[in-house]
């Protein structure tokens, strides 16, 4: 993983995010461990003196703080969940190839991110239930988080390739500020189909419950299979596209 100037095409993109779809699949099995545990995003709670907010944006904010010291945001392919007063990185800067045009820079839809998977994917795979494991719980959303953001966010990286594969065909749209001829233009159905499919197929590989007995006719699900796809087809894909086109608009300034 990761973007060299060398390995930027297309088709090194779109390993990255095969890979990635791993990634993601694996970190909502893991959450899957856990019941909503919907104390952690109650925000009346108060469950931390002096931070008024819920445990989960406590624990999101103060790691997001640790690995921006580190160097974390410093890579264009990370975006933080709460970029207001992030502390500075202290280590010294690693040479990110800069690949992307610097308006790529602002984009940051991690908000919608975090309100789809909150609100609207979490209840579709995790059991109703509270075990009081908070910690443990909000550390897993945020792995999920992280891996849906960089996913989503990977839109800026595949939209410079377009822009730079075919700079005539983008140039007039993003002129005319024209969204809609932008989103036709970037839109690869066949491909979409493939990675609704691929990941449906992940998610029933790698999260069936494995039997040393050869007698296992009944599959059960960590997460199922199709609660993966949906969140493809309904929010990942377009969430992607969604970037692209921020990006692209912005691409000539
Ligand atoms: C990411 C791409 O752009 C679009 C978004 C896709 C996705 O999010 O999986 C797939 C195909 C395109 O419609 C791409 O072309 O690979």
């Amino acid at each position: 993983e990761g973007i060299s100037g060398s390995e930027f095409t297309l088709d090194s993109i779109r390993k990255a995010l095969i890979r990635q779809e791993d990634v993601i699949v694996f970190s909502l099995i893991e959450r899957a461990r856990f019941p909503m545990n919907s104390a952690l995003y109650n925000p009346r709670l108060d469950l931390v003196p002096g931070f008024s907010g819920p445990l989960v944006d406590f624990i999101v904010k103060e790691t997001e703080a640790v690995q921006a010291k580190a160097g974390r945001y410093v890579n264009p392919e990370e975006n933080p969940f709460f970029p207001d007063n992030l502390p500075p990185s202290m280590i010294p800067n690693h040479n990110y190839s800069q690949v992307l045009h610097p308006g790529g820079a602002s984009i940051n839809i991690n908000k919608a991110i975090w309100d789809m998977y909150l609100n609207q994917l979490l209840p579709l795979f995790v059991d109703a239930g509270d075990d009081g494991n908070y910690a443990s719980t909000a550390a897993s959303d945020l792995i999920c988080l992280q891996a849906l953001s960089r996913r989503i966010h990977y839109g800026k990286f595949v939209a410079e390739i377009k822009f730079r594969d075919a700079p005539n065909d983008y140039e007039p749209p993003i002129r005319a500020k024209d969204t809609d001829v932008l989103m036709k233009l970037l839109t690869d159905e066949r491909v979409e189909k493939m990675v609704k499919k691929r990941v449906e197929k992940k998610a029933d590989v790698f999260g069936q419950d494995v039997n040393a007995s050869n007698n296992a006719d009944i599959k059960r699900y960590k997460v199922d299979p199709s609660v993966v796809a949906r969140l493809y087809d309904e929010w990942v894909i377009p969430l992607t596209k969604l970037v692209e086109v921020e990006y692209l608009i912005r691409r000539l300034d």
